[in-house]
């Protein structure tokens, strides 16, 4: 009761009640955060991160995903927890449904009703710059750790820092738009989400709004469907600062291209600032609009880069003061944290997935941080060979394995010979790597992350049901553990 009390104490001083949806986004935020932090932030940002929130005609609260992957995979997984957690936080106990896009329910009742507020709370999440002072950044995606005190800076990032803080400072745009880019992982959601919580924190606060290109993509096409696009532009215009992270993702997708260069061009017309962050330069973007790779190539474009040890060392030492919050047993001795920073040099994300799993295997069952538990868990994650194993060499071995080539598994053949050793691969390469959905399905001939989902999925179904496939895998798993 103390908590249902809290979280709509917390909605009121957020002023979420009035979006005309009874204090739902402020709960929402409860509840992410809290999944958050029990899934893992790499989960979360794939899986739940691109849920949305609204209200039913009947009250219930709706809960949806971007595709119906998503949301079974997140039924399956998730569904009890989020309903357990809301039920904790909501004094109305409303019912909670989990549905995809293409749902009825999908369809927001409060953007029905036109109300610009009401609408706000029904697009995607996104992060609005508080003017109130001391008011908490949206646990739910990562700002009250992504900040700019705790990003470390070194020759691989230094000239990108150098501008977030510029920027943040200025008071008109120094640079528009400001564009990161560089590999997975290697800190540009992290930056971005850091200049988003500054500029409240400037003598002259400005709103931001922090989106990924997937929530820009899907709030327009929502509002498209809808026929009422007004709304979803003055969200996305509305604001002083507009950052969009994942821009690569919009690429080739003609009608929002256009929506994102007509947004980019407004905001900048209106001194407003832009930031934008991407896996390839501008110049590089497979954007199909000759203007946007223009506008987007006439700002500044700061490049990411791979941490070096003295970097890697920082990054660690910072995670584990982060973990320590929560684990204040946490001891990582100095020899650990070198033996870590030097061997994990594949990137911070990789860094705080082995921390997390060292955490997992030490602190939270009250056991000491140990060598023979850290090089468990590089064993876990196959990060213990001098060589990480890479999503190729599963494809090559599974290949071999099953008779047939690297390239028929990453084709469109949907044949059973083809399909079975495909699944494997996909199911492999999400238990040996750190590889995201996303980026596995890329790497399997440019599919979706929801197809790697079902793969996964349809393996471990398998498994469960004793099918000899778990020979295979063993054998496999074996062989390319070496
Ligand atoms: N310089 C840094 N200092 C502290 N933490 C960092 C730094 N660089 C990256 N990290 C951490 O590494 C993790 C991954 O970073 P982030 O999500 O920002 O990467 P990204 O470049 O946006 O990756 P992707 O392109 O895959 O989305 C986060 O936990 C982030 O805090």
């Amino acid at each position: 009761m103390a908590l249902n009390k809290l979280a709509v104490a917390e909605a009121k001083t957020a002023g979420f009640e009035v979006d005309g949806t009874g204090g739902i986004s402020a709960i929402w935020r409860q509840v992410r955060s809290r999944l958050r932090d029990e899934c893992g932030q790499a989960l979360y940002s794939q899986e739940i991160a691109r849920l949305r929130v609204s209200v039913s005609e009947s009250g219930a609260v709706v809960i949806v995903a971007p595709s119906q992957f998503n949301r079974d995979w997140v039924e399956d997984h998730w569904g009890a927890r989020i309903r357990a957690i809301w039920s904790e936080l909501d004094a109305t106990h409303r019912a909670v449904h989990l549905v995809d896009e293409g749902s009825s329910e999908a369809q927001p009742v409060v953007a029905r009703r036109a109300e610009p507020a009401a609408r706000l709370a029904a697009e995607p999440p996104v992060k609005e710059a508080q003017t109130t002072s001391g008011s908490a950044a949206d646990p739910a995606i990562g700002e009250t750790r992504f900040t700019f005190d705790s990003f470390r800076v070194g020759p691989a990032n230094e000239v990108a820092a150098a501008a977030a803080r510029t920027v943040v400072g200025a008071q008109t745009p120094p640079f528009n738009p400001v564009f990161f880019y560089g590999d997975y992982g290697v800190g540009k959601t992290h930056l971005m989400h850091a200049m988003a919580s500054a500029f409240e924190h400037t003598s002259r606060p400005r709103k931001a709004l922090y989106l990924t290109a997937e929530e820009f993509l899907s709030g327009f096409v929502t509002a498209m469907r809808a026929r009422d696009t007004i709304a979803f532009k003055e969200t996305v215009r509305g604001v002083d600062v507009l950052l969009i992270d994942d821009v690569h993702f919009i690429a080739g997708k003609l009608k929002t291209e256009d929506e994102l260069l007509n947004t980019i061009a407004a905001l900048i017309a209106e001194n407003k600032q832009v930031v934008l962050a991407s896996h390839r330069p501008p110049a590089e973007l497979q954007v199909s609009d000759d203007r946007l790779r223009s506008l987007l190539t006439g700002g500044l474009s700061c490049p990411l880069g791979k941490p070096d040890l003295d970097l890697r060392r920082q990054i660690l030492d910072c995670k584990i003061a982060q973990a320590k919050c929560h684990y204040p047993v946490l001891d990582v001795p100095e020899a650990v944290r070198d033996f870590l920073a030097a061997r994990i040099t594949t990137g911070p994300r990789e860094l705080e997935g082995v921390l997390n799993n060292v955490i997992c295997r030490t602190a939270l069952l009250g056991l000491p941080v140990t060598m023979e538990a850290v090089s468990t868990a590089l064993r876990e994650l196959s990060l213990n060979s001098e060589r990480r194993l890479t999503v190729d060499d599963i494809q090559k071995a599974v290949a071999s394995h099953y008779g047939v080539t690297p390239a028929d598994i990453c084709s469109k053949r949907r044949t059973q010979s083809v399909v079975r050793p495909r699944h494997v691969a996909m199911y492999l390469a999400k238990t040996m790597t750190t590889r995201s959905l996303p980026d596995i399905g890329r790497r399997f001939g440019g599919r979706d992350h929801s197809t790697v989902i079902h793969a996964v999925n349809k393996v471990t179904a398998l498994l469960e049901a004793g099918d000899p496939v778990g020979d295979d895998i063993d054998r496999l798993t074996r062989e390319l553990q070496g």
